[in-house]
């Protein structure tokens, strides 16, 4: 096999565009908590903390869902072949290993925050996982948990608890659909998820109840005044592709998970927008 297919099947295990996101909203954290240019240091540290513990996380859970994935997702390196599970979960081992020291160049309530992760993204496949809906939890408070991460390297963890409390909410829902699409593999392997324990409907209108209150509460950052009509501009297309992604998935679970992560993407950038443009004293 060449270098380049092999270098390429690494890459793909940290799933690149999740870890860059996360690294993006560990940023977006920050500067709404009110991070300057005089935290420039500290910041660059929280966002490699962020990206090679996504990173990690992403690669460790191939290793242990490789027998899964044979069946949910045969294209994975792993499955496919691309990348031996042993030089995986090396791989995933050395991520860790850079999240770790990054995180020890912030403050304290940050160093802790990355503790606590790094244990949950080790624990996450093997023990947490198939637990019903709770490691549905566990990921949406991760992916939350970046804003307040952000915050927390420039001494400001609750500066954007709001923004982590929306990203964990559509999360959740998000987490809940992947289930459903995953139902098939995770029966074989025995684990007990949310849609095999109470079945997929109920599982489904439970996420689309959390995802109503994500999308309510998505108004909190414009009508506390923290962000103006640029944030609106964008998050109210984001709210309705999620809301279009929790009614396609009682259909098609596998096309309803994807819409709704393009509209959580859509939704980071309007809180990016939301930030930029009230910094640049922008009243729309
Ligand atoms: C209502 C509202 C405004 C919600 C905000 C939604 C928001 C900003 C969510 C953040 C989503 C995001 C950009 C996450 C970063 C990437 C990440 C860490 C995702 C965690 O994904 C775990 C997932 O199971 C991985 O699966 P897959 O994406 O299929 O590889
Ligand atoms: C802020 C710091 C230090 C860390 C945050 C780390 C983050 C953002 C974690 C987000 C969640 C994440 C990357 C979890 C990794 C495990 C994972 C891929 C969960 C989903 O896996 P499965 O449930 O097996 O579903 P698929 O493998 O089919 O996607
Ligand atoms: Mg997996």
């Amino acid at each position: 096999m060449s270098l380049g297919v092999r270098a390429r099947g690494f890459l793909e295990l940290t799933r690149p565009g999740n870890a860059i996101a996360a690294g993006v909203l560990t940023f977006t954290g920050a500067i709404v908590a009110g991070g300057t240019l005089e935290d420039t240091f500290v910041v660059i540290a929280a966002i490699l903390a962020t990206v090679f513990a996504t990173g990690a996380g992403n690669a460790i859970n191939d290793y242990f869902d490789r027998d899964i994935d044979r069946i949910n997702r045969p294209d994975r390196p792993i499955p496919r072949g691309a990348v031996s599970a042993d030089a995986a979960k090396w791989f995933s081992i050395a991520l860790f290993g850079g999240a770790v020291v990054s995180a020890l160049a912030l403050p304290l309530v940050a160093l802790a925050i990355a503790v606590v992760n790094l244990t949950a993204l080790v624990a996450y496949t093997e023990f947490l996982k198939g637990l019903p809906g709770v490691g549905n939890v566990v990921v949406a408070a991760l992916t939350g948990s970046t804003f307040l991460f952000g915050g927390a390297a420039i001494g400001e963890p609750l500066g954007a608890v709001v923004l982590a409390v929306l990203a964990a909410l559509a999360t959740l829902t998000r987490e809940i659909v992947k289930d459903v699409e995953d139902i098939a593999g995770d029966k074989e392997e025995g684990l007990r998820t949310l849609p095999i324990v109470v079945g997929e409907r109920p599982s489904l209108v439970f996420g689309t109840g959390v995802l109503v209150v994500a999308v309510l509460a998505s108004a909190v950052p414009y009508l506390d005044g923290e962000f103006g009509l640029a944030y609106l501009g964008l998050v109210v297309p984001a709210d309705v592709l999620m809301l279009a992604g929790t009614i396609q998935s009682f259909e098609d679970p596998t096309l309803a998970q994807r819409r709704l992560k393009h509209g959580m993407f859509l939704a980071a950038a309007a809180f990016i927008v939301g930030r930029v443009a009230a910094l640049g004293g922008v009243s729309v």
